[in-house]
């Protein structure tokens, strides 16, 4: 069966797609691949709704098709590139933009646009969507998913913990020894290093680490940004760009008792997000048992990051590479297994990660076929 899974994530660098071959083991064979820049305008609006979380209801239904649009010039060359026609595609799982998380609160709800009637009837194919409410419908976070798919996919004989460094870091314990999964979200990964670098280099991301590197930690502003309430939290725990923005960082420079440089303070976010998932780690599992770390995301790109992780946890940092699925494509790829979840009614969630109250069948389908 073939299944077509897109993801395009909190720190808004565009569409990651995937199409997958799944045998009725599960085998997993990624047939074509591609990222895609959102369209520039349609990029800059929701750059400037995740600033302001303020949106005329026009626009927030014109955002909605607008992404069905670029969704399906990613699903259109993916489909070129392996020779296949959209009726050979079963299903389209498309995580959609999230724009607000709320897990916490009177009415908990998290919000990813994507108008999945636009988008079956743009490529023909049938689309899964709206991952998140079922599971919050039942108590849970909503967040992370992707949990699960690392438990089938990417266990091993000794525990090891897979870590998504995206714009929010989340990490995955997986223990041979045991069938429960945990996993959370640990905070910030690279979305306060971006918008830092955005704010102070006009760069769009720190390439490499480069940038941290060349600075020096600020020990009086780590203290204070480690006292954020978020890390002291027990999980189960989601979090969001809502929580993480630049209003945050200043915020926090402001309690500080003197000016800092920007190389500076940039090293000390690297550093923030290093030391917060390597706590996360250490209260969940013996590190010495753990054989590796496995970063996927944009920051597993970003050698200096890995490298403080390594640093602070204690335990060796490589790239879910190693596992045989590309840093850059594995969340797209769980959304296609999600939808393939979904059409075949199997639930995808774990309560012990999200905190529902049972295992839900997820997402909603839109079928054109
Ligand atoms: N070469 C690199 N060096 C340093 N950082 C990089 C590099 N390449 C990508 N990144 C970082 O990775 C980010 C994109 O990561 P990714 O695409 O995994 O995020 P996302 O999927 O949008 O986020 P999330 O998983 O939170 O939804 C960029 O914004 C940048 O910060
Ligand atoms: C609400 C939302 O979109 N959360 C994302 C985000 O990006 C990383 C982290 O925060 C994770 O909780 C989640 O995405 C992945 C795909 C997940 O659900 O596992």
């Amino acid at each position: 069966m073939n299944y077509i899974g897109i993801m395009s994530g909190t720190s808004l660098d565009g569409i990651d797609a995937v199409l997958c071959n799944f045998d009725n083991n599960d085998k997993l064979t990624v047939l074509a691949k591609c990222s895609i820049p959102f369209d520039r305008g349609l990029q800059a609006d929701l750059q400037q709704l995740l600033r302001t979380f303020t949106l005329h209801l026009k626009e927030f239904g014109e955002l909605e098709v607008r992404l069905a649009y670029d969704y399906a010039k990613a699903v259109k060359l993916l489909l070129k590139s392996a020779n296949l026609n959209h009726n050979e595609i079963t299903a389209i799982g498309c995580h959609g933009q999230t724009i607000f998380h709320e897990p916490i609160g009177k009415y908990p709800f998290s919000l990813q646009l994507l108008d999945g009637n636009k988008l079956a009837q743009l490529t023909g194919i049938n689309v899964v969507c709206d991952f998140r409410r079922m599971d919050m419908a039942y108590g849970g976070q909503g967040a992370p998913l992707t949990p699960v798919f690392h438990k089938y996919f990417l266990s091993g004989t000794k525990p090891r913990v897979i870590l998504n460094l995206g714009g929010i870091a989340n990490i995955t314990m997986l223990d041979p020894a045991s069938e429960n999964v945990t996993g959370f979200d640990t905070g910030p990964a690279n979305c306060l290093i971006d918008l830092w670098v955005q704010d102070r280099f006009g760069l769009p991301y720190d390439k490499d680490g480069v940038l941290a590197k060349s600075g020096t930690v600020i020990a009086e502003l780590l203290e204070i940004m480690l006292k954020d309430e978020y890390f002291q939290l027990p999980a189960p725990k989601s979090t969001g760009k809502e929580i993480y923005h630049l209003d945050w960082i200043k915020a926090k420079l402001a309690q500080a008792t003197a000016q800092y440089s920007d190389e500076d303070v940039l090293c000390t976010l690297t550093e923030l997000t290093a030391q917060t998932v390597a706590d996360a780690i250490a209260s969940q599992i013996s590190t010495s048992s753990v054989e590796a770390i496995y970063a996927c995301g944009g920051g597993a790109f970003n050698g200096f990051l890995l490298e403080r992780i390594s640093h602070n946890s204690g335990i060796q940092v490589t790239t879910t590479k190693e596992l045989g699925i590309d840093v850059d494509q594995l969340e797209a790829i769980a959304f296609a297994w999600f939808a393939k979840r979904r059409v075949e009614k199997k639930p995808a969630n774990y309560e012990s990660v999200t905190g529902a109250s049972q295992k839900c069948i997820l997402g909603a389908l839109y079928e054109v076929r």
